[in-house]
C-alpha cells in the first residue's frame, strides 16, 4: 500500500507541467528581466519567444501571461476554471487604503466581491446616460471645456491640463448628481485624489510600498504620497457623512444615494445588511481611479494619433457637420455616425491603453490550463496588447486604420473578428464596470472638440512615433508623451 501511495505521488508530480518562460535567478527570478514600467514590451518578446501560455517566477512569487485570446477566455470566463483565476494577489493599496480590501477593483473574487459588484453596476446604471438629466449636466460641462479651448486662442496648450479636471468633474456628477464648479472644493479632492492614486498604482511604485509597508510612515516621498491619498479619502468620507446626513430614500438621485440606501440595511440590523461606510468610501475610491485614468490615456492617444492623421481629423469633422450640423453632439448620435465610432475602436485597438488586464490570481487551488499546472497563487496578466496586434486577427497590427472596422460605410457587427478579438474592458467576472460610460466620453470629447477646432502640433515641434510600441508607459497605462497642440478655431 505504502509503495503503491508513493508511487501515485511521484506519477501525479510527474505529471506536473508548467507553462515554458524564462528560467531567470535562483528567488530573484526574471526580476532583471523585466522593466517594470514596460512590462508589456518584455510580455511582447517573451510572446515570441515561448508563445500563448507564458510563466515566470519573481521575487519568490509564480507568474502566468496569457497571449492568446481564446486562452484568456478560456481562463477567465469558463465556468470550469473561471472563478478559480478572478481573484487578485493581495496589495498593499488593497490592504491598506481600502480597509482590507473593502473594493471591488482589489478585492479577490468571493460572496462579498460578488455582492459589491453587482451593487456597484446597479447603482451605476441609475445614471442614465440617455437621460435628460445627464444630457443637460454632459452639454453644461462640454460647453465650460470648450470655452476654455477657445481662451487659448490656438496657441500651444496642454490639453490634459483642461481635460483632466472635466473627467473628474463626470465621475463627480455620478456620484453627487450635481456638476462642480471650477473652485469646489470637491472638484480639488477629486483631481487630487486621482493625481495620487495613479501614482500609488503604478507597478515601480507599487512595488516598494509592498516590499517596505513601513515607508508609508516615514517623512520622505512614499510616506507623503500615502499621507496624501488618506487625506483625500477622509475628504471623501466626509462628503459621504454630509449626504449621509440629509439622505432620503424617497428621493434616490445618484450613485452615493443608491449605496446608502443598501448601508441604511446595514445600519438597521448589521446581521441583515452588510455594506459599510468603508464599503461605500471603497467604491467611490475605486471608480475614481479606474474611470479618470483610463479616460485621461485614451484621450491623451486620441489627441496624438489625430494630430499625426489630420485627414482622418478632417473625416470625422465631415461627418460630425451630416449628421449634427451646429447643435451639440449628444450620445443619440453616436448610432448615426460610423467612422467616428470605428476610429475610436482603432484608437482603443492599436494603442491599447491598458497593455494588461488589473492582475488576477487564483488564490485558492492550483488550476490545469491548457495542459499545464497552474500553482496556487499565481499572478496571473492577460495580456491584451499582444492579442490586439495579432496579426492572423488584425492584419498590419503597427498599422493605425480606423476602416478595419467598417464594412461598406457601416461598423462591423459584434460578430466580426475585429471586434469579436477586442478585449480592450477585459472579460470574465472582472470586466470593466465603465464601458459604457468609457464609450460615450470617448464619443463626446472628440466630436465637441473636432466640431469647433482642429488639433494641430506647434509649427516648430516634431511629432514623436505614433508606434505604440515606442510609447511611454506611465503604467499601469500607456500614454502619449505630454504634448502642447494648438487647437484652431474651423
Ligand atoms: C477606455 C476606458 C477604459 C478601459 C480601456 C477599461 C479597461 C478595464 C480593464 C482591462 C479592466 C480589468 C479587467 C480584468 O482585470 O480582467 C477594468 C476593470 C475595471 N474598470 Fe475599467 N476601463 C475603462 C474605463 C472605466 C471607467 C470609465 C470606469 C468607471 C466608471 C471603470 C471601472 C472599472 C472597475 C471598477 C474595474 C474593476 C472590475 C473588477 O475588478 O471586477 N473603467 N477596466
Amino acid at each position: 500500500m505504502v509503495s503503491l501511495s508513493t508511487f501515485e505521488v511521484m506519477t501525479s508530480k510527474r505529471k506536473k507541467k508548467s507553462p515554458p518562460g524564462p528560467c531567470g535567478l535562483p528567488f530573484l527570478g526574471s526580476f532583471f528581466d523585466i522593466d517594470l514600467k514596460n512590462i508589456h514590451l518584455d510580455f511582447l518578446k517573451w510572446k515570441e519567444r515561448y508563445g500563448d501560455i507564458v510563466s515566470f517566477k519573481m521575487n519568490g512569487k509564480n507568474f502566468l501571461v496569457l497571449n492568446n485570446i481564446d486562452i484568456i477566455r478560456k481562463a477567465f470566463e469558463s465556468d470550469e476554471i473561471g472563478a478559480l483565476m478572478s481573484d487578485r494577489p493581495l496589495n498593499f493599496i488593497g490592504e491598506n487604503i481600502f480597509f482590507g480590501y473593502k473594493d471591488v477593483l482589489l478585492r479577490r473574487y468571493d460572496d462579498e466581491f460578488m455582492k459589491m459588484k453587482k451593487l456597484m453596476i446597479r447603482s451605476m446604471k441609475l445614471h442614465d446616460y440617455n437621460s435628460d438629466k445627464f444630457q443637460q449636466l454632459m452639454s453644461e460641462e462640454l460647453s465650460h471645456i470648450l470655452s476654455k479651448f477657445q481662451k487659448t486662442e490656438g496657441k500651444p496648450t496642454e490639453p490634459m491640463d483642461i481635460l483632466v479636471p472635466s473627467f473628474c468633474n463626470i465621475i463627480g456628477m455620478l456620484f453627487t448628481g450635481r456638476r462642480c464648479q471650477d473652485e469646489d472644493r470637491l472638484l480639488k479632492v477629486l483631481v487630487d485624489f486621482d493625481r495620487d492614486g495613479d501614482t500609488m498604482i503604478q507597478p515601480q511604485v507599487h512595488a516598494v510600498y509592498k516590499l517596505f509597508p513601513w515607508i508609508r510612515h516615514s517623512p520622505g516621498y512614499y510616506g507623503g504620497l500615502y499621507r496624501n491619498v488618506i487625506r483625500g479619502g477622509t475628504e471623501l468620507h466626509n462628503l459621504v457623512q454630509d449626504m449621509k446626513s440629509k439622505y432620503d430614500k424617497t428621493e434616490v438621485q445618484n450613485f452615493i444615494h443608491e449605496l446608502l440606501g443598501e448601508h441604511q440595511d446595514f445600519a438597521e440590523d448589521p446581521d441583515k445588511g452588510w455594506l459599510t461606510d468603508e464599503h461605500v468610501l471603497g467604491m467611490i475610491m475605486d471608480l475614481i481611479n479606474t474611470s479618470v485614468l483610463t479616460t485621461k490615456a485614451v484621450m491623451a492617444g486620441a489627441l496624438f494619433l489625430l494630430s499625426h492623421f489630420p485627414e482622418i481629423q478632417e473625416k470625422i469633422r465631415e461627418e460630425i457637420i451630416n449628421i449634427v450640423g451646429s447643435r451639440s453632439p449628444t450620445t443619440e448620435d453616436m448610432a448615426s455616425m460610423p467612422y467616428t465610432e470605428a476610429c475610436m475602436m482603432e484608437i482603443l485597438r492599436y494603442q491599447s491603453h491598458l497593455p494588461l488586464t488589473a492582475p488576477h490570481a487564483n488564490l485558492s487551488q492550483e488550476v490545469e490550463l491548457e495542459g499545464y499546472t497552474i500553482p496556487k497563487g499565481t499572478v496571473i496578466f492577460g495580456n491584451l496588447f499582444a492579442c490586439h496586434h495579432d496579426e492572423t486577427v488584425y492584419p498590419d497590427p503597427w498599422e493605425f486604420k480606423p476602416d478595419r472596422f467598417l464594412e461598406e460605410g457601416k461598423l462591423v457587427g459584434a460578430d466580426h473578428p475585429a471586434v469579436r478579438n477586442f478585449i480592450g474592458f477585459g472579460v470574465g467576472r472582472r470586466r470593466c464596470v465603465g464601458q459604457q460610460m468609457a464609450r460615450i466620453r470617448m464619443f463626446l470629447y472628440p466630436t465637441c472638440l473636432l466640431q469647433k477646432f482642429k488639433i494641430e502640433v506647434p509649427k516648430d515641434t516634431s511629432l514623436p512615433s505614433h508606434d505604440p510600441r515606442a510609447l511611454l508607459s506611465e503604467s499601469p497605462v500607456i500614454l502619449p508623451p505630454p504634448m502642447q497642440y494648438c487647437s484652431v478655431e474651423c
